[in-house]
């Protein structure tokens, strides 16, 4: 669901979110007064100012904002694929200074090679850490497994379902067992039946794991029901506006959307929101 079509919703009675349980881990990845321009021939447009964030270890955190406020330019300096214009991201104690087989990404487009199998895709970052085979296999199989590919092992790519694409990038960004997991808009391009099926997914497969994970979207459902913090962040230039901790228990599902806790979590978010949504357009 848009940001624009939630906040059409009808109004619900207000709920006061309950107090989240602390997160004990220290942080794992700290973002520390990042600033991120960019430069073309006519101007300079600044994308972020000042943000800082910490996310602690094996937490989920969302980032959710305005179309254009940085979402994306974030999670990619956190990549290690662009650098920041000034602060700095340490991801454990190390300054990020580029990309890294600690960071698995998940983006929204279909990044797998086509001309490998699911099998092959899985195992490529296996592989190029010469990873021996015979672990190799039971590391694939476990993840092929868990992400219900196993009887898909031998397919390419384009015989794959967009659904099906985004379980073999998220079975491979895992199986390399990285300290984080990035991930842009990684349902955004699905129709909503499957996109529910890929969020189930991904808890079922979270909760197994507990990797930490930062992860965008624009969806605020999807925020709340995959999310233990979620960070809002205002127009452009991207700043946080508020870290949102949501105080749901877990294991969670669909059916949690309507209780008063999610509903609570919602209204807080989209009011956050409310006064940032009105520069959308001129992004
Ligand atoms: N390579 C670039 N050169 C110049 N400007 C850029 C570049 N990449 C992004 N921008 C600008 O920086 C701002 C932030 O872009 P970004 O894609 O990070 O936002 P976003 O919040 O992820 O957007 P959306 O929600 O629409 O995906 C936007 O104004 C965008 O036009």
């Amino acid at each position: 669901m848009s940001v624009a079509n939630v906040l059409r919703e009808e109004p619900v009675p207000a709920v006061t979110p309950g107090e989240a349980p602390a997160a004990k881990a220290p942080p794992l990845l700290r973002i520390k007064d990042v600033r991120l321009e960019y430069t073309t021939k006519t101007k300079t447009v600044v994308a972020i100012d000042n943000i800082s964030i910490d996310v602690p270890d094996n937490q989920f955190a969302v980032i959710v904002g305005p179309s254009g406020c940085g979402k994306s330019s974030l999670l990619y300096l956190v990549a290690g694929l662009n650098e920041p214009t000034s602060g700095e991201i340490l991801l454990g104690n190390e300054e990020i200074d580029g990309p890294g087989p600690d960071r698995g990404m998940v983006f929204q487009s279909y990044t797998l090679f086509p001309w490998l199998t699911v099998r092959e895709n899985v195992e490529f970052g296996l592989k190029r850490r010469h990873v021996p085979a015979a672990e190799r296999e039971d590391i694939v199989n476990r993840y092929l497994n868990e992400t219900g590919l196993a009887a898909f092992h031998d397919a390419y790519p384009k015989q794959l379902s967009g659904g099906m694409m985004q379980r073999v990038a998220i079975a491979r960004a895992l199986a390399n067992d990285p300290k984080i997991l990035l991930m842009d808009e990684p349902f955004g391009a699905l129709d909503s039946q499957t996109r529910n099926s890929m969020q189930k997914l991904l808890l079922r497969v979270w909760e197994q794991h507990k990797k930490t994970v930062l992860f965008v979207t624009h969806d605020i459902d999807e925020a709340i029901l995959l999310g233990d913090r979620i960070y809002v962040m205002t127009a452009r230039p991207g700043r946080l506006k508020e870290e949102v901790v949501v105080p749901i228990a877990r294991p969670r599902n669909m059916d949690m959307v309507m209780d008063p806790s999610f509903i609570a979590v919602k209204r807080r978010i989209l009011e956050l929101l409310k006064n940032e949504i009105k520069d959308d357009d001129e992004h």
